[in-house]
């Protein structure tokens, strides 16, 4: 598939695990994500997707485990730290936009340049936020106030941060729940994208269909554990859903008997 040998993980995940009381929202996960990869993370509600994904952003403390993104371990405490450190940049389902503010300020937000001992150097984030949309053959400019872009656009200028950062990991979470379908291939076109100029990507999504186009493996969790990692070859809706489900079925047989 490329020239890269071996396969090189870009970030191990090594039992990770973080509990809510006596919920135990993530329970000894472990998992490499490889350079360039795309990762389609699924499951049921409430399997713990969203708790990974904080602890790998940030926004909680993991109870134990250990991060090593590019061979070393890494410690991660805050938002801040998960994206110096493990590259990480995080797009919600709702971009997370000042809709009122333009493109280039959306794009800085919380990390403005400062060049030449200058604060907030205007002329260089617009030109620099302009040329990471032209990258991404984006209609909307720097200036263009987000408010006014349609949904696609605005996705990419949440992405667009994710490039002018040089992030190594975009984490997308649902985002093709609330777009239209014709702008689902779009999204699923900058995946592809992403993944071409090495990037790699964890993509979250009840949409299996949109998981099974793009991704390269997997992971299906389940109760708080990885319960499978799926590579995707030869693989459907409906495997993945047995996948996903079975253990479901199996509780339900249990209680039955
Ligand atoms: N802040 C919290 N406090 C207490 N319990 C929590 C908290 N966050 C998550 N949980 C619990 O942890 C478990 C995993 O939830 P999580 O949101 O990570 O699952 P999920 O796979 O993202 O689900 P969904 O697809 O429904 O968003 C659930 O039982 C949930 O109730």
């Amino acid at each position: 598939m490329d020239n890269e040998s071996p396969q090189t993980p870009l970030l191990s995940i090594r039992n990770l695990s973080k509990s809510f009381g006596p919920i135990k929202a993530v329970n000894n996960v472990s998992l490499d994500i490889m350079v360039g990869e795309v990762v389609g993370l699924v499951g049921d509600n409430a399997a713990g997707k969203s708790t990974f994904l904080s602890l790998l952003t940030g926004y909680h403390r993991k109870d134990t485990g250990e991060f090593i993104y590019r061979g070393k371990p890494v410690s991660v405490s805050s938002p801040r730290e998960s994206r110096n450190r493990l590259k990480i940049e995080m797009v919600y389902q709702n971009l997370s936009l000042a809709p009122d503010l333009p493109v280039w300020q959306n794009m800085f937000l919380g990390e403005e340049r400062r060049r030449f001992g200058v604060f907030n150097d205007r002329k260089a984030m617009v030109s620099d936020a302009d040329k990471v949309l032209q990258e991404l053959n984006a209609k909307a400019r720097a200036t263009d106030i987000v408010g006014t872009l349609s949904g696609g656009e605005q996705q990419l200028v949440a992405i667009g941060r994710a490039l002018l950062f040089e992030r190594d990991l975009i984490i997308m979470d649902e985002p093709t729940a609330a777009i239209s379908v014709a702008k689902i291939e779009d999204v699923l076109r900058l995946i592809v994208q992403l993944k071409s100029r090495g990037k790699s990507v964890i993509l979250v999504s009840h949409r299996l269909e949109d998981v099974l186009t793009v991704a390269d493996r997997i992971v299906v969790f389940s109760h708080g554990t990885v319960k499978s990692i799926l590579p995707n070859r030869h693989l459907n809706i409906s495997d993945l859903i047995q996948v996903m489900f079975d253990r479901k079925k199996e509780a339900t047989d249990n209680a039955e008997n």
